[in-house]
């Protein structure tokens, strides 16, 4: 099954998407604009991170034209490498809504750690908080780390998700800026001086691990388009 394709007036003068109400927090809509009339790509993205959704919505403003319906599904994430757990989930996901979705996985990989905490960074900062990710790396000389964010598509039940992967290098440091987003303070991106939380959001977005991964995406996405 591939992503539904359809002719839509401009979409300031659209009808918004139906929102999901019954479902949990974490539904939105995604509108880019375009000339009208024009093809809108509509597709589900499953995620319960709004600071995902809204970074995605910046990284595609000028691009594509995409409908994005975002909802929150309590999807398993299993243990494996960045790879398996980004492609189970989607699966899953497909399963769930019975046709074309998206996921994401992020992961945070500290070098002198093997890229450990990797996909589960989201249980170590919640247990260990920004200090507690620096005093895991007291003992090692390096700080390095990279962000790696994989997406996942998958085109429907029973179809095997396609992956896209974005990396930024960098590395782990004392918290600065302001943490709205997870580990934004204390990951310094490479060659910027800057931890992601000291970036405006055009800045991280156009060096981020998401803003790599999405472009890759987009470009398969549009690749669908003629198909
Ligand atoms: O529903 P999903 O999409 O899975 O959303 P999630 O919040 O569970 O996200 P992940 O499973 O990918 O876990 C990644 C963790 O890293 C955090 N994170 C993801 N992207 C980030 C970014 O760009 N900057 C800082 N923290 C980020 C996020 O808040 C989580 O704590
Ligand atoms: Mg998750």
């Amino acid at each position: 099954m591939r992503p539904t394709w359809t002719s839509h007036p401009h979409p300031e003068h659209a009808p918004r998407a139906r929102s999901n109400k019954g479902r949990r927090a974490g539904n939105y809509v995604l509108h880019l604009r375009q000339q009208s009339p024009i093809m809108v790509q509509k597709l589900v993205f499953v995620t319960g991170n709004a600071n995902k959704l809204k970074e995605v919505r910046q990284i595609l403003a000028d691009g594509q034209p995409i409908e994005l319906n975002a909802i929150d599904l309590d999807l398993p994430e299993i243990q494996g490498t960045t790879q398996e757990v980004a492609i189970e989930k989607c699966k899953r996901a497909a399963e769930v809504i019975g046709g074309p979705c998206i996921t994401e996985d992020t992961a945070l990989c500290f070098e002198a750690l093997n890229g450990l905490p990797g996909p589960y960074i989201k249980f170590f900062l919640r247990e260990l908080g920004h200090d507690g990710l620096n005093r895991m790396l007291a003992g090692f000389p390096s700080k390095a780390a990279w962000a790696l964010c994989t997406f996942a598509y998958c085109a429907g039940p029973g179809s095997a998700p396609v992956l896209f992967e974005g990396r930024t290098d960098g590395r782990i440091v004392p918290a600065r800026g302001q943490g709205k987003f997870g580990w934004d303070p204390v990951f310094e991106a490479e060659d910027t001086g800057k931890t992601y939380a000291e970036m405006e959001p055009e800045q991280k977005n156009k060096l981020s691990h998401r803003y790599r991964a999405v472009d890759k995406l987009r470009t398969y996405l549009l690749s669908l388009e003629g198909q």
